[in-house]
């Protein structure tokens, strides 16, 4: 049941639909991915392949740093349907930092940054571990799985202010109290995020198959292994989107009291 009318932006409803649509933006990442080796040296800061070009960096950090750059010179504001850095939202809007927090390499936040997450757990069990000298390919696909994780984890900011508008009055007060674990607690859909790890199963093994006779039935031919998908929003896209929403919803009590305040001096 839609929490607002239909044409509101800020229906939970709506914005789950956009998630769902997510979950198959990233599978497919995952998937294109998966198609080249591990090219390791890519992920190797100041590897001798790349000949000094990229400084102290890594290959693809130092290609993603540049693809941002380009990014934040042409990206203008857009709606809660589309990808955007900084919230359309009313105030407080997270900052585009917060992007670069979860890439920066030497992220302190949650238990390192997505990139570090996405380097050291994840391309190493979807890829093969040899070089196959595709090294732009396999950052470009890269790139194209941390934006669709970064997407999706920044999300929370367009969820949490429509939980913020259904329940206006409980956040402002644990936010006034500065707790976070009330604020996790509450905006916390224990049943959303069962069925949708179930989905997501279901999604990486139909997603993943190769639909090569010789080996149907198989799962190891899967293109993408399945509890890859699934660890990876258990441990990491769900708590990480949470963080966001609980960042957001501590910001927006706070200013919404203020505005309360000066409203009634
Ligand atoms: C995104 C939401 O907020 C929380 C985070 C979820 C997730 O990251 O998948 C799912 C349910 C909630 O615990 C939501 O309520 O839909």
């Amino acid at each position: 049941m839609s929490n607002f009318t239909e044409n509101n932006p800020f229906s939970l409803d709506k914005l789950r639909s956009t998630l769902i649509r997510l979950e198959d933006t990233i599978i497919f990442a995952l998937i294109e991915r998966a198609q080249f080796a591990l090219n390791n040296c890519i992920y190797t800061k100041g590897a001798l392949e790349f000949n000094g070009a990229t400084g102290d960096r890594s290959f693809l950090e130092y290609f993603l740093w540049e693809t941002e750059k380009v990014h934040a010179k042409v990206r203008r504001y857009t709606s809660p349907d589309e990808y955007a850095f900084t919230s359309p939202l009313p105030e407080p809007i997270l900052p585009v930092l917060k992007f670069k927090e979860f890439l920066a390499p030497n992220d302190i936040n949650v238990n390192g940054s997505i990139m570090d997450i996405y380097v050291k757990s994840i391309v190493p069990v979807i890829c093969q571990d040899r070089d196959d000298n595709n090294y732009g390919s396999s950052a470009t696909k890269d790139i194209e799985c941390l934006q669709a994780l970064s997407r999706r984890i920044h999300y929370g900011k367009f969820i949490a202010e429509s939980k913020f508008r259904s329940s206006s009055e409980e956040y402002i007060k644990l936010a006034l109290a500065n707790d976070r674990n009330g604020i996790y607690e509450l905006l916390t859909n224990r049943q959303v995020e069962e069925k949708l790890l179930e989905r997501l199963r279901r999604k990486a093994l139909v997603y993943g198959q190769t639909f090569d006779q010789e080996k149907e039935g198989q799962n190891s031919h899967l293109r993408v292994p399945v509890n890859v998908v699934v660890e990876l929003y258990e441990r990491w896209v769900i708590p990480l989107t949470k963080e966001v929403e609980v960042d957001y919803l501590i910001e927006r009590g706070q200013k919404a009291a203020e505005g309360q305040q000066k409203q009634d001096s």
